[in-house]
């Protein structure tokens, strides 16, 4: 089996207001695999993907993330170690001021990825996410699930190991939602570990993932090829 890419060791993290978002959560995801992480409004989903990202630091407990023990990251190395995660939101956080190519081209920048390569590299992925001939267009002309499939693009340029996604389909119809998911699960066939939050009951059910349900920061059920609880 795989190595852990992900692991909670005992992981409570509690908000000054006194509110236990996650309460002693156990958990490891390997390489490779495809995950749903579900759970109603407040059970702590988002929350976990903040510590995933070192956003924001845990109560209690620890986290590794690609081998890396998260508290031991130091301040100069943080901004690092985001970039070698992907990930996407429900809101895109396109810039909005900058046209298609220039979003993606962006992520390799920051990372000073070598220009020729950036030539190379983006015109590769806007095509595997279909959008090869909307390179010119500004986000604000982009339907919803293209500008999605932009942030997606913007997300794995950089080749990431894991790919963490907050609620990706959240603004889109269902046909652009099957779309993003359709391309989620090529992309975690090609090896990426691929971490998803979701409302998104159908999708779930449907794709018979592994899916870890949450309620009131407490994990109350890790199945293999699960379906979506309604019972949280
Ligand atoms: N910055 C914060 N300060 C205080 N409490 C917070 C903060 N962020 C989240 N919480 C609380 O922690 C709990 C978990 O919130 P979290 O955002 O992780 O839930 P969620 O499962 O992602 O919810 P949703 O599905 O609505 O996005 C909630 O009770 C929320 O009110």
């Amino acid at each position: 089996m795989d190595a852990p890419v992900i692991i909670f060791d005992q992981v409570s993290k509690s908000y000054q207001k006194g509110t236990t978002a996650i309460n002693n959560i156990n958990l490891q995801i390997r390489k490779g695999e495809f995950v749903f992480i579900v759970g109603s409004s407040g059970s702590g989903k988002s929350t976990m993907i903040k510590l995933m990202l070192k956003e924001i630091e845990p109560t209690s407990g620890k986290i590794y993330v690609n081998f890396k023990d998260l508290s031991r990251l130091r301040h100069g190395q943080v901004a690092r170690y985001r970039r070698s995660i992907g990930v996407v939101f429900q809101n895109f956080r396109l810039l909005k001021d900058r046209n298609v190519y220039e979003n993606v081209a962006f992520a390799q920048r920051v990372i000073e990825t070598p220009s020729s390569m950036i030539r190379r590299q983006v015109p590769a992925i806007l095509s595997v996410m279909g959008l090869a001939d909307k390179h010119k267009a500004l986000p604000g002309q982009l339907s919803g699930g293209e500008q999605q499939r932009v942030a997606l693009a913007r997300a794995l340029v950089n080749n990431p190991v894991i790919l963490l996604a907050d609620e990706p389909t959240g603004n889109l119809d269902p046909k652009n939602s099957w779309e993003i998911m359709r391309l989620l699960d090529e992309i975690n066939k090609k090896g990426t570990t691929v971490v998803v939050v979701t409302h998104n009951s159908d999708i779930v059910d449907k794709m018979q993932k592994r899916v870890i349900t949450l309620s009131k920061g407490i994990l109350i059920s890790d199945e293999q090829k699960g379906g979506y609880t309604h019972a949280f």
